[in-house]
């Protein structure tokens, strides 16, 4: 028999009311034990992940950083990113209790009642660099995500001091900080991989000019099956750094086909995934690569992204080295806040968003 669908909301903007203006979140909803799922996160059909899509026996590169030194190492670093654009380290240079207290605070900050996150909302945030939301960018979208998040752009300590709730502000800090370090090892690496032996200033203001952390928190839901945690996309940063927890969800297309690929939690590793601005600056030789979260029927999930970007007002495009052998560049130069700006201003469109920078 199929669920019956008790709509708790008169109508929508009922509902919208309760998750976005009273920053009540999906959290608020999955707290309030419906038994079926408010039709507005509905996802159509070819938009929900299908079992059969799903590659068990497949999994992206786990590389061991425990060498950093290692040519073989770096071999496999830019190997992964050219094949995969995902793959995990582990032995990495962050300490495991940094990750696990800023999986802490993340539950600590979701924790709070809804009326004083909701002062970090897009409409109450005292700043566009702090911003609590749901979904991914709800008056776009044809449907909803199941997902809440706090986005968090670094500008410096001060401003972080001043800004960013108190709850996880320090922990935050502290990742970052110490993912610096293996960002720079990573980033190295891959430019090496093209032949770009020198990062200087100009560049690395490409590369790892500006951050972003986000927390994600994705609530125990009544009709996983039915919707995403976060759906089809590329992520628009140069590399992302990912902390997820033990719940598992994250899945990545396998070379543009219909298959998918779990991305399995490992304890104290990190999930390293190549941006768009990476692929735009490679000119295509790494490669950003769509993902997708499900729904999770039984347990709430949290993950923590440091999106590694260029700086807002860098113009990106293939790398002059790149571009001086003759070779075609097949992006042209853009305007970064300009490329994010179009990304946030449409539905996740799986990887849509680089065509806004192809010739
Ligand atoms: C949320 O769920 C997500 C997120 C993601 C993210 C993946 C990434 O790769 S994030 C890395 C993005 N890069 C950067 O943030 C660095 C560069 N930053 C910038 O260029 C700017 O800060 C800016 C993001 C373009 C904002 O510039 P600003 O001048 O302040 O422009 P606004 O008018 O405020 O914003 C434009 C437009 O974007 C929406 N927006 C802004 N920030 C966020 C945010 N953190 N999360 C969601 N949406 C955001 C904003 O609402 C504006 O839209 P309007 O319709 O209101 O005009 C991957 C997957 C996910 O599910
Ligand atoms: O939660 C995850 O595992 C991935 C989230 C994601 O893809 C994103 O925030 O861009
Ligand atoms: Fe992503």
């Amino acid at each position: 028999m199929a669920p019956t669908r008790a709509e708790p909301f008169s109508d929508s903007s009922a509902l919208i009311d309760f998750v976005i203006n009273q920053g009540n979140g999906v959290k608020g909803l999955s707290e309030m034990g419906l038994n079926a799922l408010p039709r507005q996160y509905i996802q159509p059909l070819e938009e929900r992940m299908c079992m059969i899509n799903i590659k068990a026996q497949e999994s992206i590169p786990i590389i061991d950083m425990s060498n950093p030194d290692d040519p073989e190492v770096a071999k496999l670093i830019c190997e992964a990113a050219s094949k995969w654009g995902f793959f995990q380290i582990i032995n990495h240079d962050v300490p495991i209790e940094v990750l696990e207290n800023v999986k802490d605070a993340t539950y600590k900050f979701f924790g709070l009642p809804a009326e004083v996150k909701n002062k970090y909302s897009k409409e109450h945030s005292s700043s566009n660099n702090v911003r609590f939301g749901t979904s991914f960018t709800p008056q776009a979208e044809k449907a909803l995500e199941w997902k809440d998040y706090l986005s968090l752009f670094y500008v410096s300590e001060e401003e972080a001091s001043a800004l960013w709730p108190l709850a996880c502000r320090e922990q935050v800090l502290d990742y970052m900080r110490k993912s610096e370090v293996v960002i720079k090892q990573l980033l190295k690496m891959l430019m090496k991989g093209l032949n770009v032996n020198e990062i200087d200033e100009t560049k690395e203001s490409r590369l790892m000019g500006s951050m972003r952390t986000n927390l994600n928190y994705y609530p125990k839901c009544p009709n996983p099956e039915l919707t995403v945690g976060v759906g089809r996309h590329s992520d628009v940063s140069t590399l992302t750094i990912l902390l997820q927890d033990e719940i598992g969800g994250l899945f990545v297309r396998e070379n543009n086909g219909d298959n998918w690929i779990h991305v399995p939690p490992i304890k104290g590793s990190l999930v390293i995934n190549v941006g768009d601005a990476l692929q735009i600056m490679s000119n295509g030789k790494y490669k950003s690569v769509e993902h997708r979260v499900v729904a999770n029927g039984y347990n709430n999930r949290i993950s923590v992204p440091i999106f590694v970007n260029p700086r807002p007002s860098d113009m990106i495009g293939p790398l002059p080295e790149l571009i001086k052998d003759g070779e075609k560049p097949i992006y042209k130069q853009v305007l970064y806040s300009d490329y994010v700006k179009h990304f946030f201003r449409k539905g996740h469109d799986g990887k849509k968003t680089i065509e806004f920078a192809e010739l």
